[in-house]
């Protein structure tokens, strides 16, 4: 016996495409099934300006297969050197949707981000004027702060002091890992709104870490305790408008990943929607994907609902997914789950 779903075509807000052989290798997973999405700006060199946004967005679209669909939402990387007329500029013209705050060397490519935050006051007050929104990856870096408790002491000592002093910008939190960002999130008002991954609805730390260390488990933030799952998991299944889907579907070669310091980032694209469906379902609330994965993205975002759809179809028999995507600069293993799914893309 079959069951399936259709929902509106989803949005992915926030995705890492890279660039050169990995852009077109992995541009594919992700056209085949969403419509639009976020684009991560932190190339090597990061994408800065309007003018190198518009490159990179022609750079995607040009690795496009012919016959796919997709629209690709550009982000500025916010330097300390970044220039509130140059990211008007961008918004105005319908090239940027978003500004993308990096604590500098928090993650992957971040070197170039931001340490001192009074410098980019002027850049925030300019969004909060124009209604440009701010992502952030949530987390400090103090060394002496442990790593599991990163994104909740940036709320405290972070967000909530640039929230507080630059009434009016609106802030996305990215890949929030914790139950202290999601009640965070819901205590304040429509401006402030929470991407939330497929990975981090179904790992936890253990997963990282008990009977082996798993290196395509590893990503930032880290995966917590169990009890932070259990609350994100909550949290994407409410139907509550502020969280969304941004799977961080962040690529990196095989190589990249086994190393004595591995990179951080879980590939997700490839079977991010069966996963969703399964989660949905495990929580009864398979009539809520269609808001986290398809609705409630646009309206934070101020864009229409995708006209297409998709359809997911559970089946008796377990779905293969390809255990690794192919590229020229060598294979992407794709997120295991670690128990069978059902689900598929029909
Ligand atoms: N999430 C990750 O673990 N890695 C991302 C960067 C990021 O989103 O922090 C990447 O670019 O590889
Ligand atoms: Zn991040
Ligand atoms: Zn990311």
């Amino acid at each position: 016996m079959s069951t399936t779903i259709t929902i509106p075509r989803p949005d992915d807000w926030h995705l890492h495409l890279r660039d050169g052989a990995m852009l077109a290798a992995v541009l594919p997973e992700t056209a085949r099934d969403f419509g639009r999405a976020i684009i991560m700006p932190n190339l090597v060199p990061p994408v800065v300006t309007g003018a190198q946004a518009g490159a990179y967005r022609d750079r995607i679209l040009a690795a496009l297969p012919e016959g796919m669909a997709f629209e690709p939402l550009m982000t500025l990387y916010l330097t300390e050197d970044t220039d509130p007329a140059d990211v008007a500029a961008a918004h105005a013209s319908g090239l940027v949707k978003a500004v993308k705050l990096y604590p500098a060397g928090a993650t992957t490519n971040s070197a170039s981000g931001v340490t001192n935050f009074d410098k980019v006051r002027p850049v925030l007050e300019k969004m909060a004027e124009i209604g440009l929104p701010l992502c952030t990856h949530g987390e400090v870096t103090d060394n002496h702060i442990d790593i599991f408790d990163r994104e909740a002491v940036f709320i405290d000592r972070v967000l909530d002091p640039i929230r507080r002093s630059t009434p009016g910008l609106r802030v996305v939190m990215e890949h929030i890992t914790t139950a202290n960002a999601a009640e965070y999130v819901r205590s304040q008002d429509s401006d402030l709104g929470a991407t939330i991954t497929t990975h981090h609805l179904i790992i936890n730390r253990n997963h990282i870490l008990a009977g082996g260390i798993k290196p395509h488990y590893y990503c930032l933030p880290v995966a917590k305790r169990e009890e932070h799952r259990l609350a994100l998991r909550a949290a994407a299944t409410s139907g509550d408008a502020r969280f969304f889907l941004g799977t961080d579907s962040a690529p990196h070669t095989d190589e990249n990943k086994l190393q004595p310091c591995g990179c951080a980032g879980c590939f997700t694209a490839t079977n991010t929607m069966p996963l969703l469906a399964h989660v949905f379902e495990e929580e009864g609330k398979l009539d809520n994907l269609a808001k986290f994965a398809s609705e409630n993205g646009p309206a934070f975002y101020r864009l229409p609902v995708n006209a297409g759809s998709l359809t997911l179809v559970k089946n008796d028999a377990a779905t293969t997914f390809p255990s690794h995507i192919v590229s020229e600069d060598g294979p992407v293993t794709v997120f295991d789950p670690g128990f069978p799914v059902h689900w598929k893309v029909a």
